[in-house]
């Protein structure tokens, strides 16, 4: 996936100050979660501590690849796009940088409305407006045979930090969540089931069904059209929210949407 035309390539070092590794910067429609539908700009950072076999941002994970930006070039970008008063701060992971909280503070004092997409493995604190939890659960690891690029070398590294409890929990109590599931298939539920009962018993503020979102694995239309509706009757099944995958079914799996 090609890094943004405006976001020049050019080494760390070359950045004073607060910077981030960018592996795309791009304006749509979030597509994903309570917000779908709204016009927001998206910061893809590169980089990221899991290896989901089926992660639709190859190049931030299995190949990273990035322009390190400086947060002032960055915010000066998001400005570029007027109509915007959503920002999507994404990856990769975009908790692991420590210069996260440096973007998330400047967009909250220009007034932009954040949203953080996460794997729930860390816990910052930062002015997010939204954060969009998606925990792995088992069938993300990548066992050999799923492995888009080795032999299953990154499974039990994989595994052992899909979940941290305590961070899941600091996230639930100190921002407004949504928790947002990859599904693959019915079998998923009992782990899902059992996630939340642990992360319930762990945070202090209540988790509604309302904010647990049901979205379907898939990064093409074709792959979509073959599983939305399965795991749209699950959502009824369970009372969870369905989410759609908007950007998928607007643009398939176009970069920079
Ligand atoms: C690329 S991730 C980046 C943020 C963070 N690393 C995470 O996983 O939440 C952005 C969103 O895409 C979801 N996602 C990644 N690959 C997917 C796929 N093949 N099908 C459906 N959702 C996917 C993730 O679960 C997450 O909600
Ligand atoms: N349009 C659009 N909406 C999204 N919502 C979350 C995304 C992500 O990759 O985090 C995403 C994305 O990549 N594109
Ligand atoms: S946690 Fe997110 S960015 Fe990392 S591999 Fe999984 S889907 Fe991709
Ligand atoms: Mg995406």
């Amino acid at each position: 996936m090609p890094v943004s035309s405006t976001a020049d390539e050019q080494p760390a070092d070359d950045v004073d100050g607060a910077a981030l590794p960018v592996n795309e910067l791009f304006y749509s429609l979030q597509g994903e979660g309570k917000f779908t539908g709204t016009p927001s700009v998206f910061v893809r950072t590169s980089g990221c501590n899991l290896r989901c076999w089926f992660c639709d941002s190859y190049h931030t994970s299995w190949e990273p690849t990035h322009a390190t930006m400086s947060v002032d070039d960055i915010v000066e970008e998001v400005q570029s796009h007027d109509d915007a008063d959503h920002v999507v701060l994404t990856g990769g992971e975009p908790l692991i940088h420590d210069d996260a909280v440096t973007l998330l503070q400047q967009l909250d004092d220009l007034g932009y409305h954040t949203t953080v997409e996460t794997n729930g493995t860390i816990h910052r604190d930062a002015p997010i407006d939204l954060a969009s939890i998606s925990p792995k659960l088992a069938s993300s690891t990548p066992t050999p045979e799923r492995d888009p690029k080795g032999d299953g070398e990154w499974a039990d590294r994989h595994e052992e930090r899909r979940i941290d409890l305590d961070a899941l929990g600091a996230l639930v109590d100190n921002y407004n969540v949504q928790l947002k599931f990859v599904v693959t298939g019915p079998d998923d539920l009992p782990e899902i089931e059992s996630l939340l009962a642990d992360v319930r018993s762990v945070a202090a503020s209540r988790i509604p069904d309302s904010d647990v979102l049901l979205m379907p694995e898939g990064t093409t239309r074709d792959e979509l059209d073959a599983r939305r509706n399965e795991v749209a009757e699950l959502a009824m099944e369970y009372g969870y929210r369905y989410t759609p995958r908007l950007h998928v079914d607007l643009w398939n799996d176009a970069p920079e949407t």
